[in-house]
């Protein structure tokens, strides 16, 4: 479970980007993140690997607080809780598999996997993630090689090798066209749930929201303004949190697929 207690974060140039939330994620949940650009969801999301530091209260993973964790325990939280971003962030003149493989770093080593000495049922474990995501068939081609929507499916065959507890998606789809965009998202819905990982997603459109998401936050100007089921999400949910009419824009339209 990830506990957030009267949590806030303050940035260094003074901008108070998350006030007092107080939240509780379940352990296999998959929860979307919307609100306006500024709200404060890359900073909510960030806070749960520590790549952001909140300045106040406590986040729990598991009972234990992690905005204390330093050096080896920071190491050990990062394997935990892995990161899927809007760049996918693979490195482009390396295989696909060799991508997928860095998901093992935390537990091979740097130098090893620098030279490429893998064990043996860890490259199985990564083409075996390959292949859930429908492209194990590119696992020698270099990652530049892919489409966009191809090399976010590396990137979550990555992140699945890593073998974390939680998935962090950072505005996941926000650079593929919109059938991609859902072909993405079906398929890292249907690995959280198949792996029951904890799963946050930012997300910039509403009906994807509403499709892929088990459970909606909504933040306002870094303060939660809805917390509910998907079942409880309306219109008026959406202006709230928006604090404005709906607009076409905030659609993304497109599941063809
Ligand atoms: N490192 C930083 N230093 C100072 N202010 C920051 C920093 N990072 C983010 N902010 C500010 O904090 C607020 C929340 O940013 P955040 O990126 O979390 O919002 P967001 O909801 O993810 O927005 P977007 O959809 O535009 O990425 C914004 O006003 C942003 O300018």
């Amino acid at each position: 479970m990830i506990e957030f207690k009267d949590m806030s974060l303050v940035y260094p140039n003074g901008h108070h980007a998350l006030k007092n939330i107080n939240l509780k994620i379940n352990d296999g949940e998959f929860v979307v993140v919307v609100g306006m650009s500024g709200a404060g969801k890359s900073s909510l999301i960030r806070s749960i690997n520590r790549m952001v530091t909140p300045t106040d209260g406590e986040l729990l993973l598991d009972g234990e607080d992690i905005l204390a964790f330093k050096e080896k325990k920071l190491r050990h939280l990062r394997t935990n809780v892995g990161m899927v971003f809007q760049n996918y962030n693979l490195v482009k003149r390396m295989s696909v598999l060799r991508n997928v493989m860095a998901g093992r770093l935390g537990y091979t080593g740097t130098f090893r996997s620098m030279l490429g000495l893998f064990p043996q049922e860890d490259l199985q474990l990564a083409m075996a993630n390959l292949n859930r995501v429908g492209i194990g068939e590119k696992a020698y081609v270099r990652a530049d090689q892919l489409s966009g929507g191809q090399q976010q499916r590396v990137s979550i065959a990555r992140v699945l090798t890593q073998q974390p507890k939680v998935i962090l998606a950072d505005e996941p789809v926000a650079s593929l066209d919109p059938p991609t965009s859902h072909r993405v998202m079906k398929d890292l819905k249907r690995v959280s749930k198949e792996d029951n990982l904890t799963t946050l997603v930012n997300l910039h459109f509403i009906d994807m929201a509403m499709e892929y998401a088990d459970r909606i936050i909504g933040l306002r100007d870094g303060e939660v303004v809805f917390d509910g089921p998907i079942d409880q999400v309306s219109e008026k949910t959406f202006e709230q949190i928006y604090g404005r009419p709906i607009k076409d824009d905030d659609l993304l339209g497109g599941d063809e697929a």
